[in-house]
């Protein structure tokens, strides 16, 4: 394991931010820290990074005690939202800035100094063209988009070979599209490049797309660890189960929208009949929201929200008023009720 984090607690004051976290984190994987606003995601990040400290509990990085270690030689790069850089220096200085700080110091044009030189312009070299920003190398940063500024700042963290690669929410002032480019070059780049990395995101999408592994936080907890997949087809609870993606209830179960299969007929035992109330087209897919016959002596049931392709609504011939009667798809995802902690 590459990180583990063992007991951490964490107070600010009286206000719990972590409550006896334990989490290990695989050599080379990319794991997102998932969660709502206030969670506890930064902290635990901090906390890694060595930015802050916990009251209790250890943190280990690749096999050594670095819980007491300062920031600076935990051997871990960081990229935040706002990244502080260097407004005066290009691009290329910005990148070199860590490996000239790491060099030894050599008395200006001896040999060390030149091949010290040689050996930095060649590393920025490979890590503009890694960013794709080679073309942009004698910029200053204020002449770059958004997205090229994070990505500056990426190869900066990435310059000094750092063992983990932390990102608190490294994407979260950009637009929607430059967001999506810059994940996808993210997960790229982790595929080429390896370095063990978590990153905070509040994003579920964000981190269904982009991680190998997804660590769901709230109120200072995790709630589950687990594939993308695990998470969203085995939610380990209700909290998980709404967080991660659009959540219906059909006969007292929540389940997703797109898991319900709706017939025209009472064919499945235990389906529930109603009457369609509305038909919207959004994009490929169809959302029909279906209001559950009344039961007599019971409260009446909310509305049903079901998504569908265009092409399954059009061959059942699905409008507004049509009976049908609903049923949970059979390898549906349900949510346990009971929080499981
Ligand atoms: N230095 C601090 N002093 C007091 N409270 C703090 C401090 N830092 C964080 N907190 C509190 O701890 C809780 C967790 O904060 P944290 O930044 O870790 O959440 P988060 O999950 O990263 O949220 P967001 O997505 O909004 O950044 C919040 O309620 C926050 O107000």
């Amino acid at each position: 394991m590459s990180i583990e984090v063992s007991g951490v607690t964490k107070r600010f004051g009286e206000f719990v931010a972590l409550d006896d976290v334990n989490l290990s984190i695989p050599t080379g994987e990319l794991t997102a820290l998932l969660g709502p606003s206030g969670g506890g995601k930064s902290t635990l990040l901090r906390i890694i990074a060595g930015l802050e400290s916990a009251d209790r509990g250890t943190i280990m990085i690749e096999g050594a005690d670095a819980t007491r270690v300062p920031a600076r030689h935990r051997n871990v790069g960081f990229v935040f939202q706002h990244y502080a850089v260097f407004k005066h220096m290009t691009v290329a200085r910005n990148v070199a800035f860590g490996l000239q700080i790491r060099a030894k110091p050599a008395v200006p044009f001896s040999t060390t100094w030149r091949e010290d030189r040689a050996r930095i312009n060649h590393r920025v070299e490979e890590l503009l063209d890694l960013v794709h920003l080679s073309q942009f190398a004698q910029r200053l940063p204020s002449q770059l988009s958004g997205g090229q500024r994070q990505r500056m700042a990426l190869a900066r963290a990435l310059a000094v070979e750092p063992k983990v690669l932390l990102l608190d929410e490294p994407f979260g002032a950009l637009d929607a599209k430059v967001r999506k480019e810059l994940r996808d070059w993210l997960r790229r780049l982790h595929d080429e490049v390896h370095v063990t990395t978590v990153f905070v995101t509040h994003d579920q999408e964000e981190a269904l797309e982009v991680a190998d592994r997804i660590v769901v936080i709230n109120d200072g907890r995790i709630e589950q660890i687990g594939s993308p997949d695990q998470l969203y087809d085995e939610p380990a609870n209700d909290f998980v189960m709404g967080f991660l993606g659009e959540v219906t209830e059909l006969g007292g179960v929540r389940l997703r929208p797109h898991d319900i299969d709706v017939a025209v007929s009472p064919g499945v035992h235990g389906s529930v009949p109603g009457v369609i109330s509305r038909v919207l087209r959004v994009g490929f897919e169809v959302r029909v929201t279906v209001v559950p016959d009344p039961v007599i002596g019971a409260a009446p049931a909310p509305e049903v929200n079901v998504v569908m392709s265009r092409a399954h609504q059009r061959s059942l011939g699905l409008a507004e008023g049509a009976k049908v009667w609903l049923s949970p798809a059979p390898e549906a995802a349900r949510a346990r009720l009971a929080a499981v902690r």
